[in-house]
């Protein structure tokens, strides 16, 4: 959304938007208004829209085995397909379009399920891998975030067990041991995936089960007596329940990894390990692998888990952008002081009224963060499994727009109209990055990720260099940012209230305008901006994004090498406790600046001071120059303290500031740390 539409465009796109729902409406009647019909909206799109070049992916993990490559001739027509002709669509979407369900192995009953989620043809990464699960191989499979990795898992898995080649072999007695694993690294991953394996595994009289801590494990231990098909879980619960002898794993026909590089990194893989290593004989399990991250390392450990002749499905490859291409990816100056009150206006310029996930680097950041936000909710590991889930649950619903969560929320959670991801600071490794803002854009929707960063303290090159991300630099909204985004909403709901309530208001009215002293447009400003929850505007720095501060550039006429010779030029002519009050302060990238934030009422000491420092000249900025990054010192991204200064290497770029105008910045990011607990 560009921040700067009129009210009248963001009329005239609303008005799309609802045009567009309402032919969606007219064509889903059927389907009831739950999160799943929610879905298979989204997906009618997806199959509306589908226009997909299948391209051979040069293969980077070509080593973790023998490559996939899509039919080169595969090419997709532009599906022009007139919503009102469901059942013609689909005969259209089946004779054009080579991904269609119905070109594939999937029986009657799995092709009802989908269709009744709007599902009626696969995405590329399920299209390139149905084959090769549904024949037998083992496989590693990579996409970008909201690709569908799930269901390239889950739809060939259930065919081969109800139709395929593990059909004549699976039991279907009381008591059996499961025949599918499916290991997931979060509690809320793992339900999310359970209810696709329920819901299309049940249409194929599959039972699963889903284990996790702290849920029952009597509910667990009488699905184990009465025979359970799939057991999808994290590793903590399942290795309770195999060391309590509740489940034998020993003729399992399919082991699953999903986000496979997290279930392998250190603190899960020697469970893992374990729980895998319960197959009696390996040759007769397929063993597959799902993310949209596989680092380098990850070939050598899952290289223990998958056959000699495993395959690769990779359709990230050595492309640049690992990170969803859906996304505008955006970098934002500020204080972690100014974070609680930045994040609301941020939210409502660039949420389009859908749903916000933020997210800490700690548990406790995320619950502190989430008491100061209104219509928050805060979702992390110390928080109790029951009352997790009704928080995800009411996030879900819409009960409440803004879930403010740790990395436990980073990864696979598939949450309908997810329109913005903040990021409170640079995550720790790309990986982290990719998947949080990859909660966004999903099967084919667009979405916005901007992370915060402190200038001081962060630098987020390297987070550029390796997602291959190519940032948005922007500044903290600005009263006139805020108005045009809200001013549209407010004006609709003063606009829908009902003129039955003018003759009882209408005296007051005349009253106030009478007495007010302001003319009937201000009195209605005053009335928009109440409506849409302001009571005041005050305007932020560039810098670090404070309110009632501005951002200044100091010059000597001389290179300043370090943040200790500004404060020394200032105390030439200004008492300590005014040299004490600069906030920010960081270094041009030209070696020639200093810019720092000051409080409003400080300016004109500081401006007038100058008067008294030779070559000294300070002035008020409308945009931030380009700004020296600070290099992490020593670590894999160096420690938050210490770190040298360096001439914007990474992350300079254009970027519209809060006041509007083009102007050069470049970005910092932040030293790493010790690796935080979710
Ligand atoms: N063939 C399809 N047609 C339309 N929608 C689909 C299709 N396959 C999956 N989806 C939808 O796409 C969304 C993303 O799917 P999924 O969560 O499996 O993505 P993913 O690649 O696993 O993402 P992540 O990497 O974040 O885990 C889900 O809402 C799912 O219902």
């Amino acid at each position: 959304m560009d921040l700067f539409e009129s009210i009248a465009e963001k009329k005239k796109r609303k008005e799309t938007k609802e045009n567009k729902k309402r032919k969606h409406r007219k064509d889903d009647q059927s389907s009831s208004d739950s999160d799943q019909s929610k879905k298979s909206k989204k997906n009618k799109r997806k199959v509306d829209e589908v226009d997909e070049d299948f391209e051979e992916k040069s293969e980077t993990s070509s080593e973790i085995g023998e490559p996939i490559v899509a039919d080169k001739n595969q090419k997709l027509k532009k599906q022009k397909l007139s919503a009102d002709s469901e059942d013609d669509a689909g005969e259209v979407v089946a004779a054009n379009n080579p991904n269609a369900v119905s070109n594939f192995r999937i029986s009657e009953a799995l092709k009802a399920a989908l269709k009744s989620k709007g599902i009626e043809a696969l995405f590329p990464i399920q299209a390139m891998t149905f084959n090769t699960v549904l024949d037998g191989s083992d496989l590693v499979g990579r996409a970008r975030t909201g690709q569908g990795k799930t269901l390239a898992f889950v739809l060939p898995i259930l065919e081969s067990l109800t139709n395929g080649p593990t059909s004549s072999s699976r039991s279907t007695s009381y008591g059996r041991s499961p025949c599918v694993l499916v290991l997931l690294p979060t509690r809320e991953l793992a339900k999310q995936v359970f209810e696709d394996f329920q819901f299309y595994g049940g249409a194929l009289g599959l039972k699963s089960c889903c284990l996790y801590g702290q849920s029952s494990y009597r509910e667990q231990e009488f699905s184990f007596k009465r025979g359970v098909d799939i057991v999808i879980g994290t590793p903590g619960r399942i290795k309770d329940h195999i060391e309590r002898g509740n489940v034998d794993f020993s003729s399992l026909k399919f082991r699953v990894l999903d986000e496979a590089d997290e279930m392998l990194r250190m603190g899960f893989v020697e469970d893992v390990e374990l729980i895998l290593g319960k197959v009696k004989d390996t040759s007769k399990v397929q063993t597959l692998l799902f993310s949209a991250t596989l680092p380098d390392w990850v070939k050598k450990i899952s290289a223990r888990f998958l056959k000699p002749n495993k395959k690769t499905a990779d359709l990230v490859g050595n492309e640049k952008m690992k990170a969803s291409a859906s996304v505008r990816h955006i970098v934002l100056p500020c204080s972690s002081a100014a974070q609680p009150q930045l994040i609301p206006d941020v939210i409502r310029c660039y949420s389009s009224g859908g749903r916000t996930i933020i997210f800490t680097e700690t548990k406790d950041s995320a619950s502190q963060l989430a008491g100061l936000l209104p219509d928050a909710r805060a979702l992390h590991g110390d928080i109790q499994q029951a009352t997790r889930e009704v928080t995800l649950g009411g996030f879900r619903s819409g009960k409440f727009k803004t879930l403010v969560a740790t990395n436990v929320a980073a990864r696979g959670l598939d949450i309908n109209d997810v329109q913005l991801i903040i990021q409170c600071e640079p995550p720790r490794d790309v990986e982290a990055y990719i998947h949080r803002s990859g909660r966004t854009g999903r099967a084919g929707n667009t979405g916005v990720a901007v992370m915060l960063y402190d200038p001081r303290k962060s630098n987020f090159s390297r987070i550029e260099r390796e997602s291959g991300v190519k940032f948005e630099h922007i500044t903290a909204p600005q009263a006139a940012d805020v108005a045009k985004a809200v001013g549209f909403d407010a004006a609709e709901a003063i606009t829908n209230v009902s003129d039955s309530v003018i003759p009882a208001f209408k005296s007051a009215a005349e009253e106030l305008l009478s007495s007010s002293g302001l003319s009937a447009v201000e009195l209605l400003a005053k009335a928009l901006a109440k409506a849409a929850g302001y009571t005041e505007l005050k305007s932020r720095s560039l810098l670090t994004s404070m309110e009632n501060y501005v951002t200044v550039l100091l010059e000597t006429g001389k290179p300043i090498y370090s943040p200790s010779f500004v404060y020394s030029v200032l105390r030439r002519f200004l008492p300590e406790e005014k040299v004490e009050s600069v906030k920010g302060l960081a270094l041009t990238a030209d070696g020639n600046g200093a810019v720092f934030d000051l409080s409003d009422e400080d300016v004109d000491s500081f401006l007038t001071g100058q008067e008294n420092a030779a070559n000294v000249s300070i002035e008020v900025l409308k945009a931030l120059p380009k700004l020296q990054v600070r290099e992490p010192s020593g670590g894999r991204f160096g420690g938050r303290g210490g770190g040298r200064y360096s001439s914007g290497r990474g992350g300079g770029g254009r970027y519209s500031g809060g006041r509007g105008g083009n102007n050069r910045f470049s970005g910092g990011g932040r030293g790493g740390g010790a690796r935080k607990s979710w």
